[in-house]
């Protein structure tokens, strides 16, 4: 990581939240900060934004102390779920206002509209009303809206979580353009928005951070239920063996890829989809704990382990709470690793 030349630097404390949280972001770099619900991802956010006042910790943002700075004066973009346009003004004159109002001339603040309404695609769109535009639309001039500011910090706060799946996709382009040479946080529930734009991952629990790496690096090989979650994937805990591992819950599984030395705690990761499940033979025996429906199949909890498997497989199978299963995953399939946890 670089040195205080550019970039964020900031230590949230919000007591009253149970929040405290170190965050670096290099000059150019993304990170998406992931966690459960009221992990305090947007009081982090908050505090950044100068909407939260902190008694304790800082920001620095490029060398600047901004702890004690009003939020108009930070140079911060921000972009939220909704963009809350101005329905009495033209989408140029919404993207216009941010540069007026930190005094700039009317002529700059048209030009800086033009530029970065053009910068997300969405020239066609300056003299429409917002009332008219679809729901990406306008997201995406709520991009260029934080961009004309030219804003030394991007925070996006769930910017897509509102937008139906091809809205998100158009937003999603605007925000790769938009986060390119500054620093940017991002917070959000979608893994896929992650691979899209973030360089590193940081999880938050609890008010803390509990792991963080790039975010390649955090999807493929998660520590916490949560990232693994994040990713689709199941933890196993166990026991590291000379094939791979012997779960806490009874067993072993072999894993292709494993290079931790025998008898060291560790965890499998696994995709339910990659777990067979018979009612006898190969595989480790458990008892079925759950069924649910998923996505089109049935998620079946079998203790430390889980399964998706077909409607017709499943029906095939009776499966149902108490009923022995074997369970059997490929060794490709099957990651061992020590989870690094902060
Ligand atoms: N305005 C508020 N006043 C007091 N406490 C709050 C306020 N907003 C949030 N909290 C509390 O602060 C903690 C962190 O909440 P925060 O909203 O930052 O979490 P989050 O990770 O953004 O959650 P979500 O994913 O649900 O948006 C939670 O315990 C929450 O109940």
């Amino acid at each position: 990581m670089s040195a205080d030349t550019g970039g964020l630097r900031a230590h949230v404390v919000v007591p009253a939240r149970g929040v405290d949280v170190r965050l670096a972001i290099d000059p150019d770099e993304c990170v998406a900060l992931v966690g459960p619900n009221g992990a305090g991802k947007s009081t982090v956010v908050e505090a950044l934004a100068g909407l939260l006042r902190m008694r304790a910790g800082s920001v620095v943002l490029g060398g600047r102390d901004l702890t004690a700075v009003p939020t108009h004066r930070r140079r911060v973009g921000l972009v939220a779920q909704r963009p809350d346009l101005f329905a009495h003004r033209t989408v140029a004159g919404n993207v216009a206002f941010g540069p007026r109002a930190t005094g700039a001339s009317g002529r700059e603040a048209r030009h800086r509209s033009a530029a970065a309404l053009a910068a997300v695609g969405a020239s066609g769109l300056a003299d429409r009303s917002p009332t008219t535009l679809s729901g990406g639309q306008a997201q995406r001039v709520a991009v260029a809206r934080a961009l004309a500011t030219a804003p030394a910090l991007l925070l996006l706060d769930e910017p897509t979580t509102a937008l139906d799946v091809d809205a998100r996709a158009e937003v999603r382009d605007a925000l790769r353009t938009a986060r390119a040479g500054r620093p940017t946080l991002l917070v959000t529930h979608d893994p896929l928005e992650a691979v899209a734009l973030a360089d590193r991952i940081v999880v938050l629990q609890d008010g803390r951070v509990v792991e963080q790496g790039a975010t390649d690096a955090v999807l493929r090989r998660p520590c916490t239920p949560f990232s693994a979650s994040f990713s689709g994937l199941v933890l196993v805990p166990g026991t590291a063996t000379a094939t791979g591992i012997a779960p806490d819950g009874g067993g072993e599984l072999a894993s292709a890829t494993h290079a931790v030395p025998p008898g060291r705690r560790v965890v499998a990761a696994v995709h339910p989809t990659a777990a067979r499940i018979s009612g006898a033979g190969a595989g480790l025996a458990r008892i079925v704990t759950g069924v649910e429906p998923r996505d089109g199949l049935v998620r079946v909890r079998a203790g430390d382990l889980v399964a998706d498997v077909t409607v017709a497989r499943a029906a095939a199978l009776g499966v149902a709470p108490g009923v022995p299963v074997r369970i059997a995953v490929d060794p490709d399939e099957v990651a061992v690793y020590e989870p690094e946890v902060a």
